[in-house]
């Protein structure tokens, strides 16, 4: 529970309460910071998205600790004229919403472009116009493929850090052909950064990036079938998730090669909230936000979660735990990926002072729990119903 012991800063200064104004807070990453926000400090949140199931529980009943310091508005940005006045009654605007899953920026590039850019504009221009502080989420993928992808396989230079490492302020955006939709997420998340940093440069505008590293926890996503639709493609975590709960092999796409870093959600989330409570070491400043000591490729991933899920669940692995499938099976035309993603944290450290804790095993062991104590009965009923041909 928040304490009423007075906040500080950074710089030992006291931190006067905020009024937040969080667009996409009934998200994954939006539920986790209006957890913090409410159990840690005195800020006040306008919650504002589409749904909130995964914000429920911070909501109902009123008797909770922190009523009055969180209310929710069903909107869509798309077209509601009340988000102007919900920025201009806030002090700091935090923008996650956005169509951010894979499946959908090769498939649905429009509303991926339009969801990214289009929609996002309104928020960084409201902000801009009304002198209100704007933390905006953007992705890792921005940075799209390292210069080492391009060497020869065999080059010694692949395994030089200058050609693979994520620097905010020196490395390219690198992305494939136009036909290649999977970067049209990319593209536009790269052309909204572009804007909200000349909103800075030419109007003044307060604002902070945010570059998400692969953050993953529970609540990410959805489960095809339980609290999804059945045919949807979650991220990864709840592919895998899904695959293990139903006993069926994980797919690997294209050989499962690609390298990611991921993070906890929770170590993550501390790092946001340095950001809030710091605007004069975070404004003006593009963050990075991973864990470069959890790389694996995703076969090691995939690996390493079916060991953690036969602990966590008690049932043994099946004998042949993956399976490979194309990327055009998968995911259909279009698909492209990053080949390696491990952050730069110089920046984040030098400005915050922060850095990651959590192992990969550990806390894939955490969120693993979570997903079998909250998945495995909802899944043995799914799997129990005839299928309908
Ligand atoms: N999870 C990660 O590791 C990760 C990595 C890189 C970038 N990001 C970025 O962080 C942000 C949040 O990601 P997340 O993982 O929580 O995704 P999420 O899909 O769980 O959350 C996004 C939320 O935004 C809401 N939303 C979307 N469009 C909206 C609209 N028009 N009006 C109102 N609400 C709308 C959705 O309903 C959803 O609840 C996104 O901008 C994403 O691109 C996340
Ligand atoms: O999380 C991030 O930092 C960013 O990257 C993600 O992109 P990506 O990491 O490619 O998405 P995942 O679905 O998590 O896939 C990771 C890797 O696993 C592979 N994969 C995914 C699912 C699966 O069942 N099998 C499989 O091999 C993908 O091809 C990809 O190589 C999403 O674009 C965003 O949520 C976010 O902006």
């Amino acid at each position: 529970m928040a304490s009423s012991v007075v906040r500080v800063d950074l710089d030992g200064k006291p931190i006067n309460p905020l009024t937040i104004c969080m667009i996409g807070a009934g998200g994954f990453i939006g539920s986790h910071l209006c957890e913090k926000i409410l159990n840690e400090t005195q800020h006040k949140i306008l919650a504002l998205d589409v749904y909130n199931d995964k914000i429920k529980h911070l909501l109902e009943p009123d008797s909770l600790p922190w009523a009055g310091r969180i209310q929710f508005h069903r909107i869509n940005i798309k077209h509601d004229s009340r988000l102007e006045g919900l920025i201009k009654m806030s002090d700091l605007t935090i923008n996650l919403a956005a169509i951010c899953t894979p499946a959908d920026y090769n498939t649905r590039p429009l509303d991926t472009i339009y969801s990214n850019f289009i929609d996002a504009l309104p928020v960084a221009k409201y902000c801009s116009e009304n002198g209100k502080r704007l933390i905006h989420f953007s992705t890792c993928e921005v940075y799209g493929k390292t210069i080492g992808s391009f060497l020869p396989k065999d080059s010694p230079l692949r395994q030089d850090p200058a050609y693979y490492v994520l620097k905010e302020d020196a490395s390219p955006c690198i992305f494939g052909s136009i036909e290649k939709q999977r970067w049209s997420y990319a593209c536009a998340k790269q052309l909204i950064e572009r804007l909200v940093y000349a909103e800075g440069a030419e109007n003044g505008l307060e604002f902070t990036i945010v570059r998400p590293f692969n953050w993953i926890g529970p609540r990410m996503d959805f489960i095809p079938g339980v609290d999804g639709p059945s045919e949807g493609v979650p991220r990864v975590l709840a592919c895998f998730s899904n695959a293990l709960l139903r006993r069926e092999p994980l797919k690997l796409v294209d050989g499962g090669e690609s390298q990611r870093t991921f993070v906890y959600i929770k170590d993550a989330i501390e790092a946001v909230l340095l950001m809030i409570e710091n605007p004069s070491r975070a404004n003006g400043h593009i963050f990075n936000v991973g864990n470069p000591n959890n790389e694996v490729t995703v076969r090691q991933l995939a690996e390493m979660m079916t060991a953690v899920y036969a602990n966590v669940s008690g049932e043994p692995a099946l004998e042949e735990p993956t399976v490979d499938v194309s990327s055009k099976e998968f995911y259909g035309e279009g698909y492209d990926d990053s080949d390696k993603r491990i952050p730069d944290m110089t920046i984040i450290n030098r400005q915050l002072g922060w850095n990651p804790k959590t192992s990969l095993w550990d806390l894939l062991d955490s969120t693993l729990t979570y997903q079998h104590k909250t998945y495995a009965e909802a899944i043995k009923k799914v799997m129990s119903q005839p299928t309908t041909s």
